[in-house]
């Protein structure tokens, strides 16, 4: 059994094909962007923060070995590739923050006359390898932030000076195979293990791609957490019965005033925890979080093939004809959301703007 979503060196990229988990462990070469779009397309390769990093990987593969005549001609291919993989999966951010910075880099780099472009290649190159390092660090950080700030409250709740382990929810898959490694919602559920405070985890199915049950379920049991998978409908009645202390869950896209974009099912959930006074945190680092827009009703819910609700692999469980409705995520309003989790601490939504914005200007 894997959990590692990507495997990298220089020239060459592979991915774990994420539709065989966890019946079959297969990697599959990425040879350029056209895989990379379509790995990430189909979904073999999910997860925001892994969505960002595979497709400025198969760049960097496939620039590799080419010799560009000149800084403009690499440019060129740089912004025309780089806005061609933002087009694979239009909800999460981070593939579109991830192009803008290296875009950045390649004005940067074109203008300076002391750069050849040799050196401008191997720089991008370095700039797209420097991020599967940096989201392994963010999500530790964003790990240790997160249970501090569950274990924090569950105790402030309780009158107590300190929390005994915790039971916690948490939806989809934000692991090892949404990201580099050790993962945002999932980090911080392995750091309340890593702090020997963690009592119980229950994943929900994630209908219907089966994120839960497939691939947070494998990444669990892998690890042997305490862990029970529920089915999205169970939320209600799990939070009712359970005594979970808190839900985390991960972003594809976090809005300015802290509205989140996430899996299908996020919001009734945050609905539920609401009625069950339960803390609900988003777990996400700042590359997921878009200050350009102003609120979730700027962010671009992306709708899927009818075939991933009517089918389960190749055998059909809904009656042929009916129609469906298949939105990949929903948004849940930054007033059902206590806290979002990043490497950089844990904020209220509405102090979000302000701090970020200091942060990135710092
Ligand atoms: C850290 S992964 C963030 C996010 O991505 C997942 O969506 P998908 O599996 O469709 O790529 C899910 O919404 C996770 O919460």
């Amino acid at each position: 059994m894997s959990l590692q979503s990507i495997k990298y060196t220089r020239g060459s990229l592979e991915i774990l094909d994420q539709l065989l988990l966890p019946v079959q462990s297969k990697y599959l070469p990425v040879r350029g962007v056209e895989d990379g779009w379509k790995v990430i397309n189909k979904m073999q390769v999910r997860g925001a923060p892994a969505i960002a990093i595979v497709g400025c990987l198969s760049l960097a593969v496939e620039i590799h070995p080419e010799e560009f005549e000149s800084k403009k001609s690499l440019r060129q291919e740089l912004e025309g590739k780089l806005n061609y993989l933002v087009s694979a999966r239009p909800t999460a951010v981070n593939m579109k923050i991830a192009a803008d910075e290296l875009l950045v880099l390649a004005n940067d780099l074109t203008k300076d006359d002391d750069v050849d472009v040799a050196a401008m290649k191997q720089r991008f190159l370095n700039a797209t390898e420097a991020m599967l390092k940096k989201d392994i660090a963010d999500n530790r950080a964003i790990g240790a932030h997160g249970a501090k700030a569950i274990l924090q409250r569950v105790a402030a709740a309780a009158g107590a000076p300190m929390s005994g382990p915790v039971r916690v929810l948490t939806h989809c898959n934000t692991g090892s195979l949404a990201t580099a490694g050790y993962g945002t919602a999932l980090g911080v559920v392995r750091q309340l293990s890593e702090l020997g405070k963690l009592e119980h985890v229950y994943c929900t199915e994630t209908r219907p791609y089966n994120q839960g049950a497939r691939l947070t379920a494998y990444e669990l049991v892998h690890e042997k957490l305490p862990a029970t998978l529920v089915l999205d409908s169970m939320v209600a009645a799990l939070l009712r019965a359970k005594n979970v202390a808190a839900v985390v869950v991960g972003a594809d896209r976090v809005a300015a005033n802290g509205d989140t974009a996430n899996k299908i099912g996020t919001y009734q959930i945050a609905v539920v925890a609401r009625h069950h006074d339960v803390p609900f945190y988003v777990a996400a680092p700042l590359t997921s979080i878009d200050l350009h827009i102003p609120s979730g009703d700027h962010i671009i819910i992306e709708e899927r093939p009818d075939r991933e609700m009517t089918h389960v692999g190749e055998h059909r469980i809904a009656a042929p004809g009916i129609n469906c409705w298949n939105p990949a995520f929903d948004v849940t309003p930054a007033s059902l959301i206590t806290g979002i989790i990043t490497e950089r601490g844990v904020f209220k939504p509405a102090q979000l703007k302000e701090a970020i914005t200091k942060l990135l200007e710092s």
